[in-house]
C-alpha cells in the first residue's frame, strides 16, 4: 500500500506535527510508502501532477483545508484513486457538507478506512467546483473578507456589515438550462453541487452530490428570518426568499458585471457564468 499525503503547513494557522504524529502511529507498519507532499503556495499544481505522474499510490490524503482539497482533486479528477480528506483548514466546506468527522482521530480513521464515495464534480466557466459557488451578496462578502485585515468570524463579520449596507438591490439574471430559459430576479444566485455552505446553513436540502445534477439557487431578498432557518437545518423556505432548480447544464447571464466565488475563492466581477456537471469525477473516503 503507497499513500501521498499532501500537507498544507499552513492551512487554517494549524501546527500538522500532532496531526503527522497520530496519522504515523496510526499507519504503523501498513503501508509500504508514505510519501509527503508540502505545498508551498507556488506552482503547487504543476508540481503535484509532475509527481503524480512519477508515482504510483493507492490513496492520497490531503490536510488542509478547501483550497487544498481542490488542488487534489484537479489532480485526480476522473481515476479512480481514492481522495482521504483531514480538515484542517480554516474553511472546510467539503468536509462539511459530506458530514465527515470533525475531531483529528476520527477523521484519520475515516480517510484511512474503505468507504468511498463517488461525487460530482462542477466546472463552471471551465473552473472546477467541488460544493458552492455564487454570484451577488456572499461572493461580495468574501471579496470583503479577503481584503480586511482582521481575520476569523469577527473579521468576517467586521467585512460584511458594509458590504450588506451597499448590495440590497436585486438584478435580473437571464438562465438557459438543458429544459429552459427564464428570467429571476434576485440578490443573489447559488449554483449548488451539494447541500450546505461550509458554514453549516443548509441552503439545498434535497441536493445530492452524486446524482449528475446541480441545483440553482435563486436568493430572492435579504430575509433574516429565513437565513436563520438555513443555519438552523430547516427544510422548507419560502418561495419569495429562495427558488430551487434542478439542472445538468446552464448558462446565466447577469444584468451587470456581479461578484462571483467557487468554493470560497473570489474569483471577480463576471457578467455570465456556463455550468457543465461530471458526475462521480472524484472518489472521495467518507
Ligand atoms: N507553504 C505555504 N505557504 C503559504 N501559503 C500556502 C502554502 N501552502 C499552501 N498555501 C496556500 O494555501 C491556500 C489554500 O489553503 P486552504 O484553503 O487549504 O486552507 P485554509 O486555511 O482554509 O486557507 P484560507 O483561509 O486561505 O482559505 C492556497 O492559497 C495556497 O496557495
Amino acid at each position: 500500500m503507497a499513500i501521498l499525503l499532501i500537507l498544507n503547513p499552513i492551512s487554517g494557522d494549524i501546527d500538522k506535527s500532532n496531526f503527522l504524529k497520530v496519522l504515523k502511529n496510526k499507519l504503523g507498519k501498513k503501508v509500504n510508502t508514505l510519501n509527503i507532499f508540502k505545498t508551498t503556495g507556488k506552482n503547487d499544481l504543476e508540481l503535484l501532477k509532475q509527481h503524480l505522474q512519477e508515482h504510483t499510490y493507492n490513496k492520497v490524503l490531503v490536510a488542509g483545508g478547501d483550497g487544498t482539497v481542490k488542488l487534489a482533486a484537479e489532480c485526480l479528477l476522473n481515476t479512480s484513486i481514492p481522495i482521504g480528506v483531514i480538515p484542517l483548514g480554516s474553511a472546510n466546506g467539503l468536509a462539511t457538507d459530506l458530514e465527515l468527522p470533525t475531531t483529528l482521530d476520527a477523521s484519520i480513521n475515516v480517510a484511512l478506512g474503505q468507504n468511498t464515495r463517488k461525487i460530482d464534480a462542477l466546472f463552471i466557466n471551465g473552473n472546477l467546483c467541488l460544493h458552492m459557488s455564487d454570484l451577488g451578496i456572499n461572493a461580495a462578502l468574501i471579496k470583503s473578507y479577503e481584503r480586511s485585515s482582521v481575520r476569523g468570524k469577527i473579521g468576517y463579520l467586521f467585512a460584511g456589515i458594509p458590504t450588506l449596507l451597499n448590495n440590497k438591490n436585486p438584478q435580473n439574471f437571464s438562465i438557459e438550462t438543458n429544459e429552459q430559459k427564464l428570467i429571476r430576479h434576485g440578490i443573489m444566485l447559488g449554483i449548488a453541487n451539494s447541500r450546505r455552505y461550509g458554514t453549516g446553513a443548509l441552503v439545498n436540502p434535497e441536493g445530492i452530490i452524486d446524482d449528475g445534477y446541480f441545483e440553482l439557487l435563486i436568493f430572492k431578498e435579504l430575509n433574516i428570518k429565513e437565513i436563520i432557518k438555513t443555519l438552523r437545518d430547516e427544510k422548507s423556505y419560502n418561495s419569495s426568499f429562495l427558488e430551487i432548480i434542478s439542472c445538468q447544464q446552464a448558462k446565466i447571464c447577469c444584468e451587470t458585471p456581479t461578484d462571483f466565488q467557487i468554493d470560497g475563492e473570489y474569483l471577480g466581477k463576471i457578467s455570465s457564468v456556463e455550468i457543465k456537471i461530471e458526475q462521480k469525477a472524484l472518489n472521495i473516503m467518507i
